[in-house]
């Protein structure tokens, strides 16, 4: 891939002495957006925590925009550019919705060209926010947690946002919802993103490339849009029964 904003090349790393991933390289071109696919234990977490820098990483190099990230501690990772929504979402139980985005808010990046990410964006991009501004994290449904999580990520101006799992346990409206959310997030206002999901058809819908790991190595990269036409390689790859339909319950974005 030309002009990669994200590169890892020959990655491993795991929990303390457990090695999880092994030998990952991938390269992301800017304002695109990878689905990280995977059978359950596969290591996908593992590869988005690397990225934030929360895991024990052993060998290889990750560079985003040409800093090796590698090198730097995950608290300075937000401000070279990586915008993580973790699994287990992680916001502020005991802060309001406001408090949330304008605890963690910082300046867009001089130069990028693109339209800052404020608090009042975030609000626009989801509306459910801002009517619910002056609640507690904790008292915020699932799914507003999850669109909150979102919005914490997208106001500290990243180069790369990192969505783990974002539409996991939630209704189907809300998925739809945000679905289109990070739909607008990453093809409108081209922000590049790594989304990891259990429902390959709907993220494969909304992202330009895929990679899918098996016991922690890539066994398959490609163009989202041909894994997509391709339901039995697909099933294969996330090694699912022929007969098991994939994700039927969720609406997919067209
Ligand atoms: N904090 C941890 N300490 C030790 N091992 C862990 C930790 N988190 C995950 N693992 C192990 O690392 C391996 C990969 O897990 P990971 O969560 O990255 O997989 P995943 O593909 O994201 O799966 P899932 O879809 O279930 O979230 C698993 O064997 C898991 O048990």
């Amino acid at each position: 891939m030309a002009e990669a904003l994200l590169r890892i090349d020959g990655l491993s790393a795991g929990y303390g002495a457990a090695v999880v991933l092994q030998g990952v390289s991938l390269a992301l071109p800017e304002g695109d957006t990878l689905a990280l696919l995977g059978r359950n234990g596969t290591g996908k977490s593992t590869l988005i925590d690397t990225l934030a820098g929360a895991t024990r990483q052993h060998a290889g190099s990750i560079t985003l925009g040409g800093v090796a990230l590698h090198r730097l501690p995950a608290h300075a990772r937000a401000a070279a550019g990586i915008g993580w929504v973790p699994q287990e979402r992680s916001i502020f139980q005991s802060l309001s919705v406001h408090e949330n985005l304008t605890a963690v808010a910082r300046p867009g990046r001089p130069g990028s060209g693109a339209r800052p990410w404020t608090p009042e964006r975030v609000y626009e991009m989801f509306p459910r926010l801002a009517e619910r501004k002056t609640h507690l994290g904790g008292q915020l449904s699932g799914g507003e947690q999850q669109m909150l999580a979102v919005g914490r990520a997208l106001v500290l101006n990243p180069r790369l946002l990192l969505l783990d799992e974002p539409l996991e346990g939630l209704a189907p409206i809300v998925v739809q919802e945000l679905l289109h959310a990070i739909r607008r997030i990453t093809r409108e206002e081209g922000l590049s993103a790594i989304i990891v999901e259990q429902h390959p058809q709907a993220i494969l819908a909304i992202s330009e490339h895929v990679a899918v790991l098996d016991r922690g190595r890539i066994v398959h990269t490609g163009a989202a849009a041909q894994l997509r036409a391709q339901p039995a390689l697909l099933d294969r790859l996330l090694g699912l029964a022929r007969q098991d339909p994939v994700d039927p319950q969720i609406p997919y974005i067209k």
